[in-house]
């Protein structure tokens, strides 16, 4: 309760004096620098605190000419660099840690990634419990587990506001339905749902404006699969960064707005999730409303048809595994 009276009282100052303080981990990397920049763009944003290992001055600087009023400032991994960075942030995006090479599975990240998180997480809980944290590091169906355990452990667990970023997949899924059906992709609201790697992505054509494309494999597996496509593009150099940049600004910009009082904001994304807890999956991604709270409401799944019914199935199996794993990885290692 008395979490929650706190977490109201600043979301309503912030929103009175329009102050959002917005800070990137992994700043300099290919996702971090392109999203730092569109974040600069977003007039809700006012102060924007880069931090990562190497190299986060070097982007702040140079995202600081960009004529907007927001200030930019770089941080640096001194004593102090990482909690100066998130003190007083409203949201804090996580793209840092490796991104994958063509071959690798998003759970192959899992050995480098989870301690990455680990940390990060544990200077969030030390620095702004109370700040929106989205998770874009990979394999977020483990990573959002993570840094709950680790906020858990500090006593400052707040369900509200944790979000594993799974945008981009929607984003994905209504560009590849608007080049089949030739409409634009403004236009296609396409629900998708589960997790975030391989068949744990689930879209729900069914519920979509083409409820046909629900029985087409080929754009089904596109959707599940459309990271590996980028991956297999880049030839060893990465993974998806432009899109996703343009998808994590997409989700903090959804945030701000609801913590600035708009009404009716949804979004989807991988979160502490009421929906399949009787079957042991603890977090999911659906469509959310979000509000200044963070998630004001978790909305159903709503009706699937019958492919989309077994599509679910395999998604739970993989899901319920990649959770537990990294709920076990903060248990074994809690690290310091
Ligand atoms: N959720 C999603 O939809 C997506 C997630 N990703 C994931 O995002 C992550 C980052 O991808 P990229 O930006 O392409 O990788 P990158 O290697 O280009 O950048 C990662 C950055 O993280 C920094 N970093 C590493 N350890 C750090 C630490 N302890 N503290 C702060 N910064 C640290 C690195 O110095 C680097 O600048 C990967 O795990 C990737 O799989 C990528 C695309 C989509
Ligand atoms: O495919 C990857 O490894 C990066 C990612 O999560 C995506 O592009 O959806």
């Amino acid at each position: 309760m008395f979490m929650a009276s706190r977490i109201q009282t600043r979301a309503f100052s912030a929103s009175a004096r329009n102050l959002s303080k917005v800070t990137v981990l992994g700043a300099a990397g290919g996702i971090g620098q392109p999203l730092s920049l569109l974040l600069k763009l977003n007039p809700r944003v006012t102060e924007l605190a880069l931090y990562d290992i190497r190299g986060a001055p070097g982007v702040a600087a140079d995202v600081s000419h960009v004529n907007t009023k927001s200030t930019v400032k770089g941080y640096e991994p001194t004593p102090t660099g990482l909690a100066n960075a998130l003190k007083g942030a409203e949201v804090v995006l996580i793209p840092a840690g490796v991104p994958r090479k063509p071959g690798m599975t998003r759970d192959d990240l899992f050995n480098t990634n989870a301690s990455i998180v680990r940390d990060l997480a544990k200077a969030c809980a030390e620095s702004c419990p109370e700040a929106n944290i989205l998770v874009i590091s990979n394999p977020v169906n483990s990573t959002v587990p993570i840094c709950a355990e680790v906020f858990k452990s500090k006593g400052v667990y707040n369900p509200r506001r944790l979000f594993g970023v799974t945008t981009l997949d929607v984003v994905r899924a209504s560009r590849f339905v608007s080049e089949i059906k030739k409409t634009d992709p403004a236009d296609e609201n396409i629900t998708v749902v589960g997790g975030h790697s391989g068949v744990t992505i689930v879209p729900l054509f069914s519920q979509s404006r083409h409820p046909d494309l629900s029985s087409n494999a080929e754009l089904i597996h596109r959707v599940q699969f459309g990271g590996d496509e980028v991956v297999k593009a880049k030839d060893g150099a990465g993974s998806a960064t432009l899109s996703m940049a343009m998808a994590g600004a997409r989700m903090a910009e959804s945030l701000l707005r609801a913590a600035q009082g708009e009404k009716g904001v949804i979004e989807p994304t991988f979160v502490d999730s009421p929906l399949y807890k009787d079957q042991g999956i603890d977090f999911f991604s659906s469509r959310v409303e979000l509000g200044p709270n963070g998630v004001e409401k978790v909305l159903p799944v709503g009706k699937v048809d019958a492919v989309e019914e077994k599509l679910l199935e395999a998604c739970f199996s993989d899901l319920k595994k990649n959770i537990e794993k990294g709920k076990e990885f903060v248990a074994k290692n809690p690290g310091n």
